[in-house]
């Protein structure tokens, strides 16, 4: 039975070992230039909560490297007993993360393309599965694989931008997972017409829909997340270590049993001409608009 040890995993799919740096960063300007710099965590005056920062500019997109500093960070944040609650942020200005480096999926290195994969499906395991608390302090935007990251929050708090699972746009779909992540979230219908459509919302429109749980200003986003986190940590953690398996158990353990089958279809789907090309047509769109 997985979930039993506050002080591990929930799911710890990752038998790697862990050889992240800690980066104590309080106050620091981030640079972009290595992945160890991409995601950074920070303590807080309240030494059971604690800040993972990404700063990997210019949008914070998922690359292979991206998903596994994050992953890493979380497993460095839980191996410390007395971090009891993450908050997950952005240091760019206007985006929380652009979901999947669409560089990974386009045109892709057949023997990268799995392993890429690999690391997101791990990193969904990793958040979503976490014995932390966890808090989205979303504070920009966050489509598709960058909602992915917010849904897999306990309590996600919201200042700007839009989100949701827009993937239908780029001619894809998101994985069964993802897809059920969302459902579960919003229900059914909503996450039926937001599928379809590609729905990207407001923050309005989020917190309407319950896809967030509270709108906040830009200047409060830290400090309602720092109160959202004490709050979360006020719980036993046994018990919201139980809550957790209760709400999440089964889809993780779905995914953990057939990671294999999810990477192979994965690949087959987006090496089809069709998806490439429709994925290239939607990657000129983006450096067209901004022209
Ligand atoms: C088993 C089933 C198989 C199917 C599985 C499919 C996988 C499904 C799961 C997830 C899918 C994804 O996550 S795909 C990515 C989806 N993301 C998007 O559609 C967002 C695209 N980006 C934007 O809309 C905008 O960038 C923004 C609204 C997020 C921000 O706009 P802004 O104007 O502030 O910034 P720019 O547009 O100028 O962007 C800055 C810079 O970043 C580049 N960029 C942005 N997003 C991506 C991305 N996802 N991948 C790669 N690069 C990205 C953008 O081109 C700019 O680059 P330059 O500065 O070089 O021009």
């Amino acid at each position: 039975m997985m979930f039993q040890q506050s002080s591990r995993s929930l799911l710890d799919a990752s038998k790697k070992s862990s050889s992240f740096r800690w980066t104590s960063s309080v106050g620091r300007t981030f640079s972009s230039r290595s992945p160890q710099d991409w995601v950074t965590t920070e303590e807080t005056d309240d030494p059971s909560i604690a800040i993972l920062k990404m700063n990997r500019a210019p949008a914070n997109t998922l690359s292979l490297e991206m998903c596994t500093e994050i992953s890493k960070a979380i497993k460095e944040l839980e191996s410390n007993k007395k971090t009891q609650a993450v908050i997950l942020t952005s240091s760019l200005p206007t985006i929380f993360s652009a979901g999947l480096d669409l560089t990974e999926l386009h045109n892709p290195d057949k023997d990268r393309l799995p392993a890429f994969w690999g690391a997101f499906q791990q990193l969904y395991f990793d958040l979503y599965g976490s014995r932390l608390a966890t808090i989205g302090a979303i504070n920009g935007h966050a489509p598709a694989a960058g909602c992915m990251l917010a849904l897999s929050c306990d309590y996600r708090i919201m200042s700007k931008g839009n989100i949701g699972l827009n993937e239908s746009k780029l001619g894809i779909c998101a994985p069964p997972w993802l897809g059920q992540q969302f459902i579960d979230t919003i229900g059914l219908r909503k996450a039926e017409l937001a599928l379809n459509m590609g729905t990207l919302f407001d923050t309005k429109a989020a917190l309407d829909i319950g896809l967030i749980d509270e709108i906040v200003g830009e200047d409060d986003v830290m400090d309602v997340a720092k109160t959202r986190a004490s709050q979360w940590v006020a719980i036993p953690a046994p018990a919201r270590v139980a809550c957790k398996e209760l709400t999440r158990g089964r889809q993780l353990n779905e995914l953990k049993e057939n990671r294999k089958q999810d990477v192979d279809h994965f690949c087959s789907f987006v090496n089809q001409e069709a998806m490439q090309r429709n994925l290239g047509f939607y990657f000129e769109q983006l450096a067209k608009r901004k022209k």
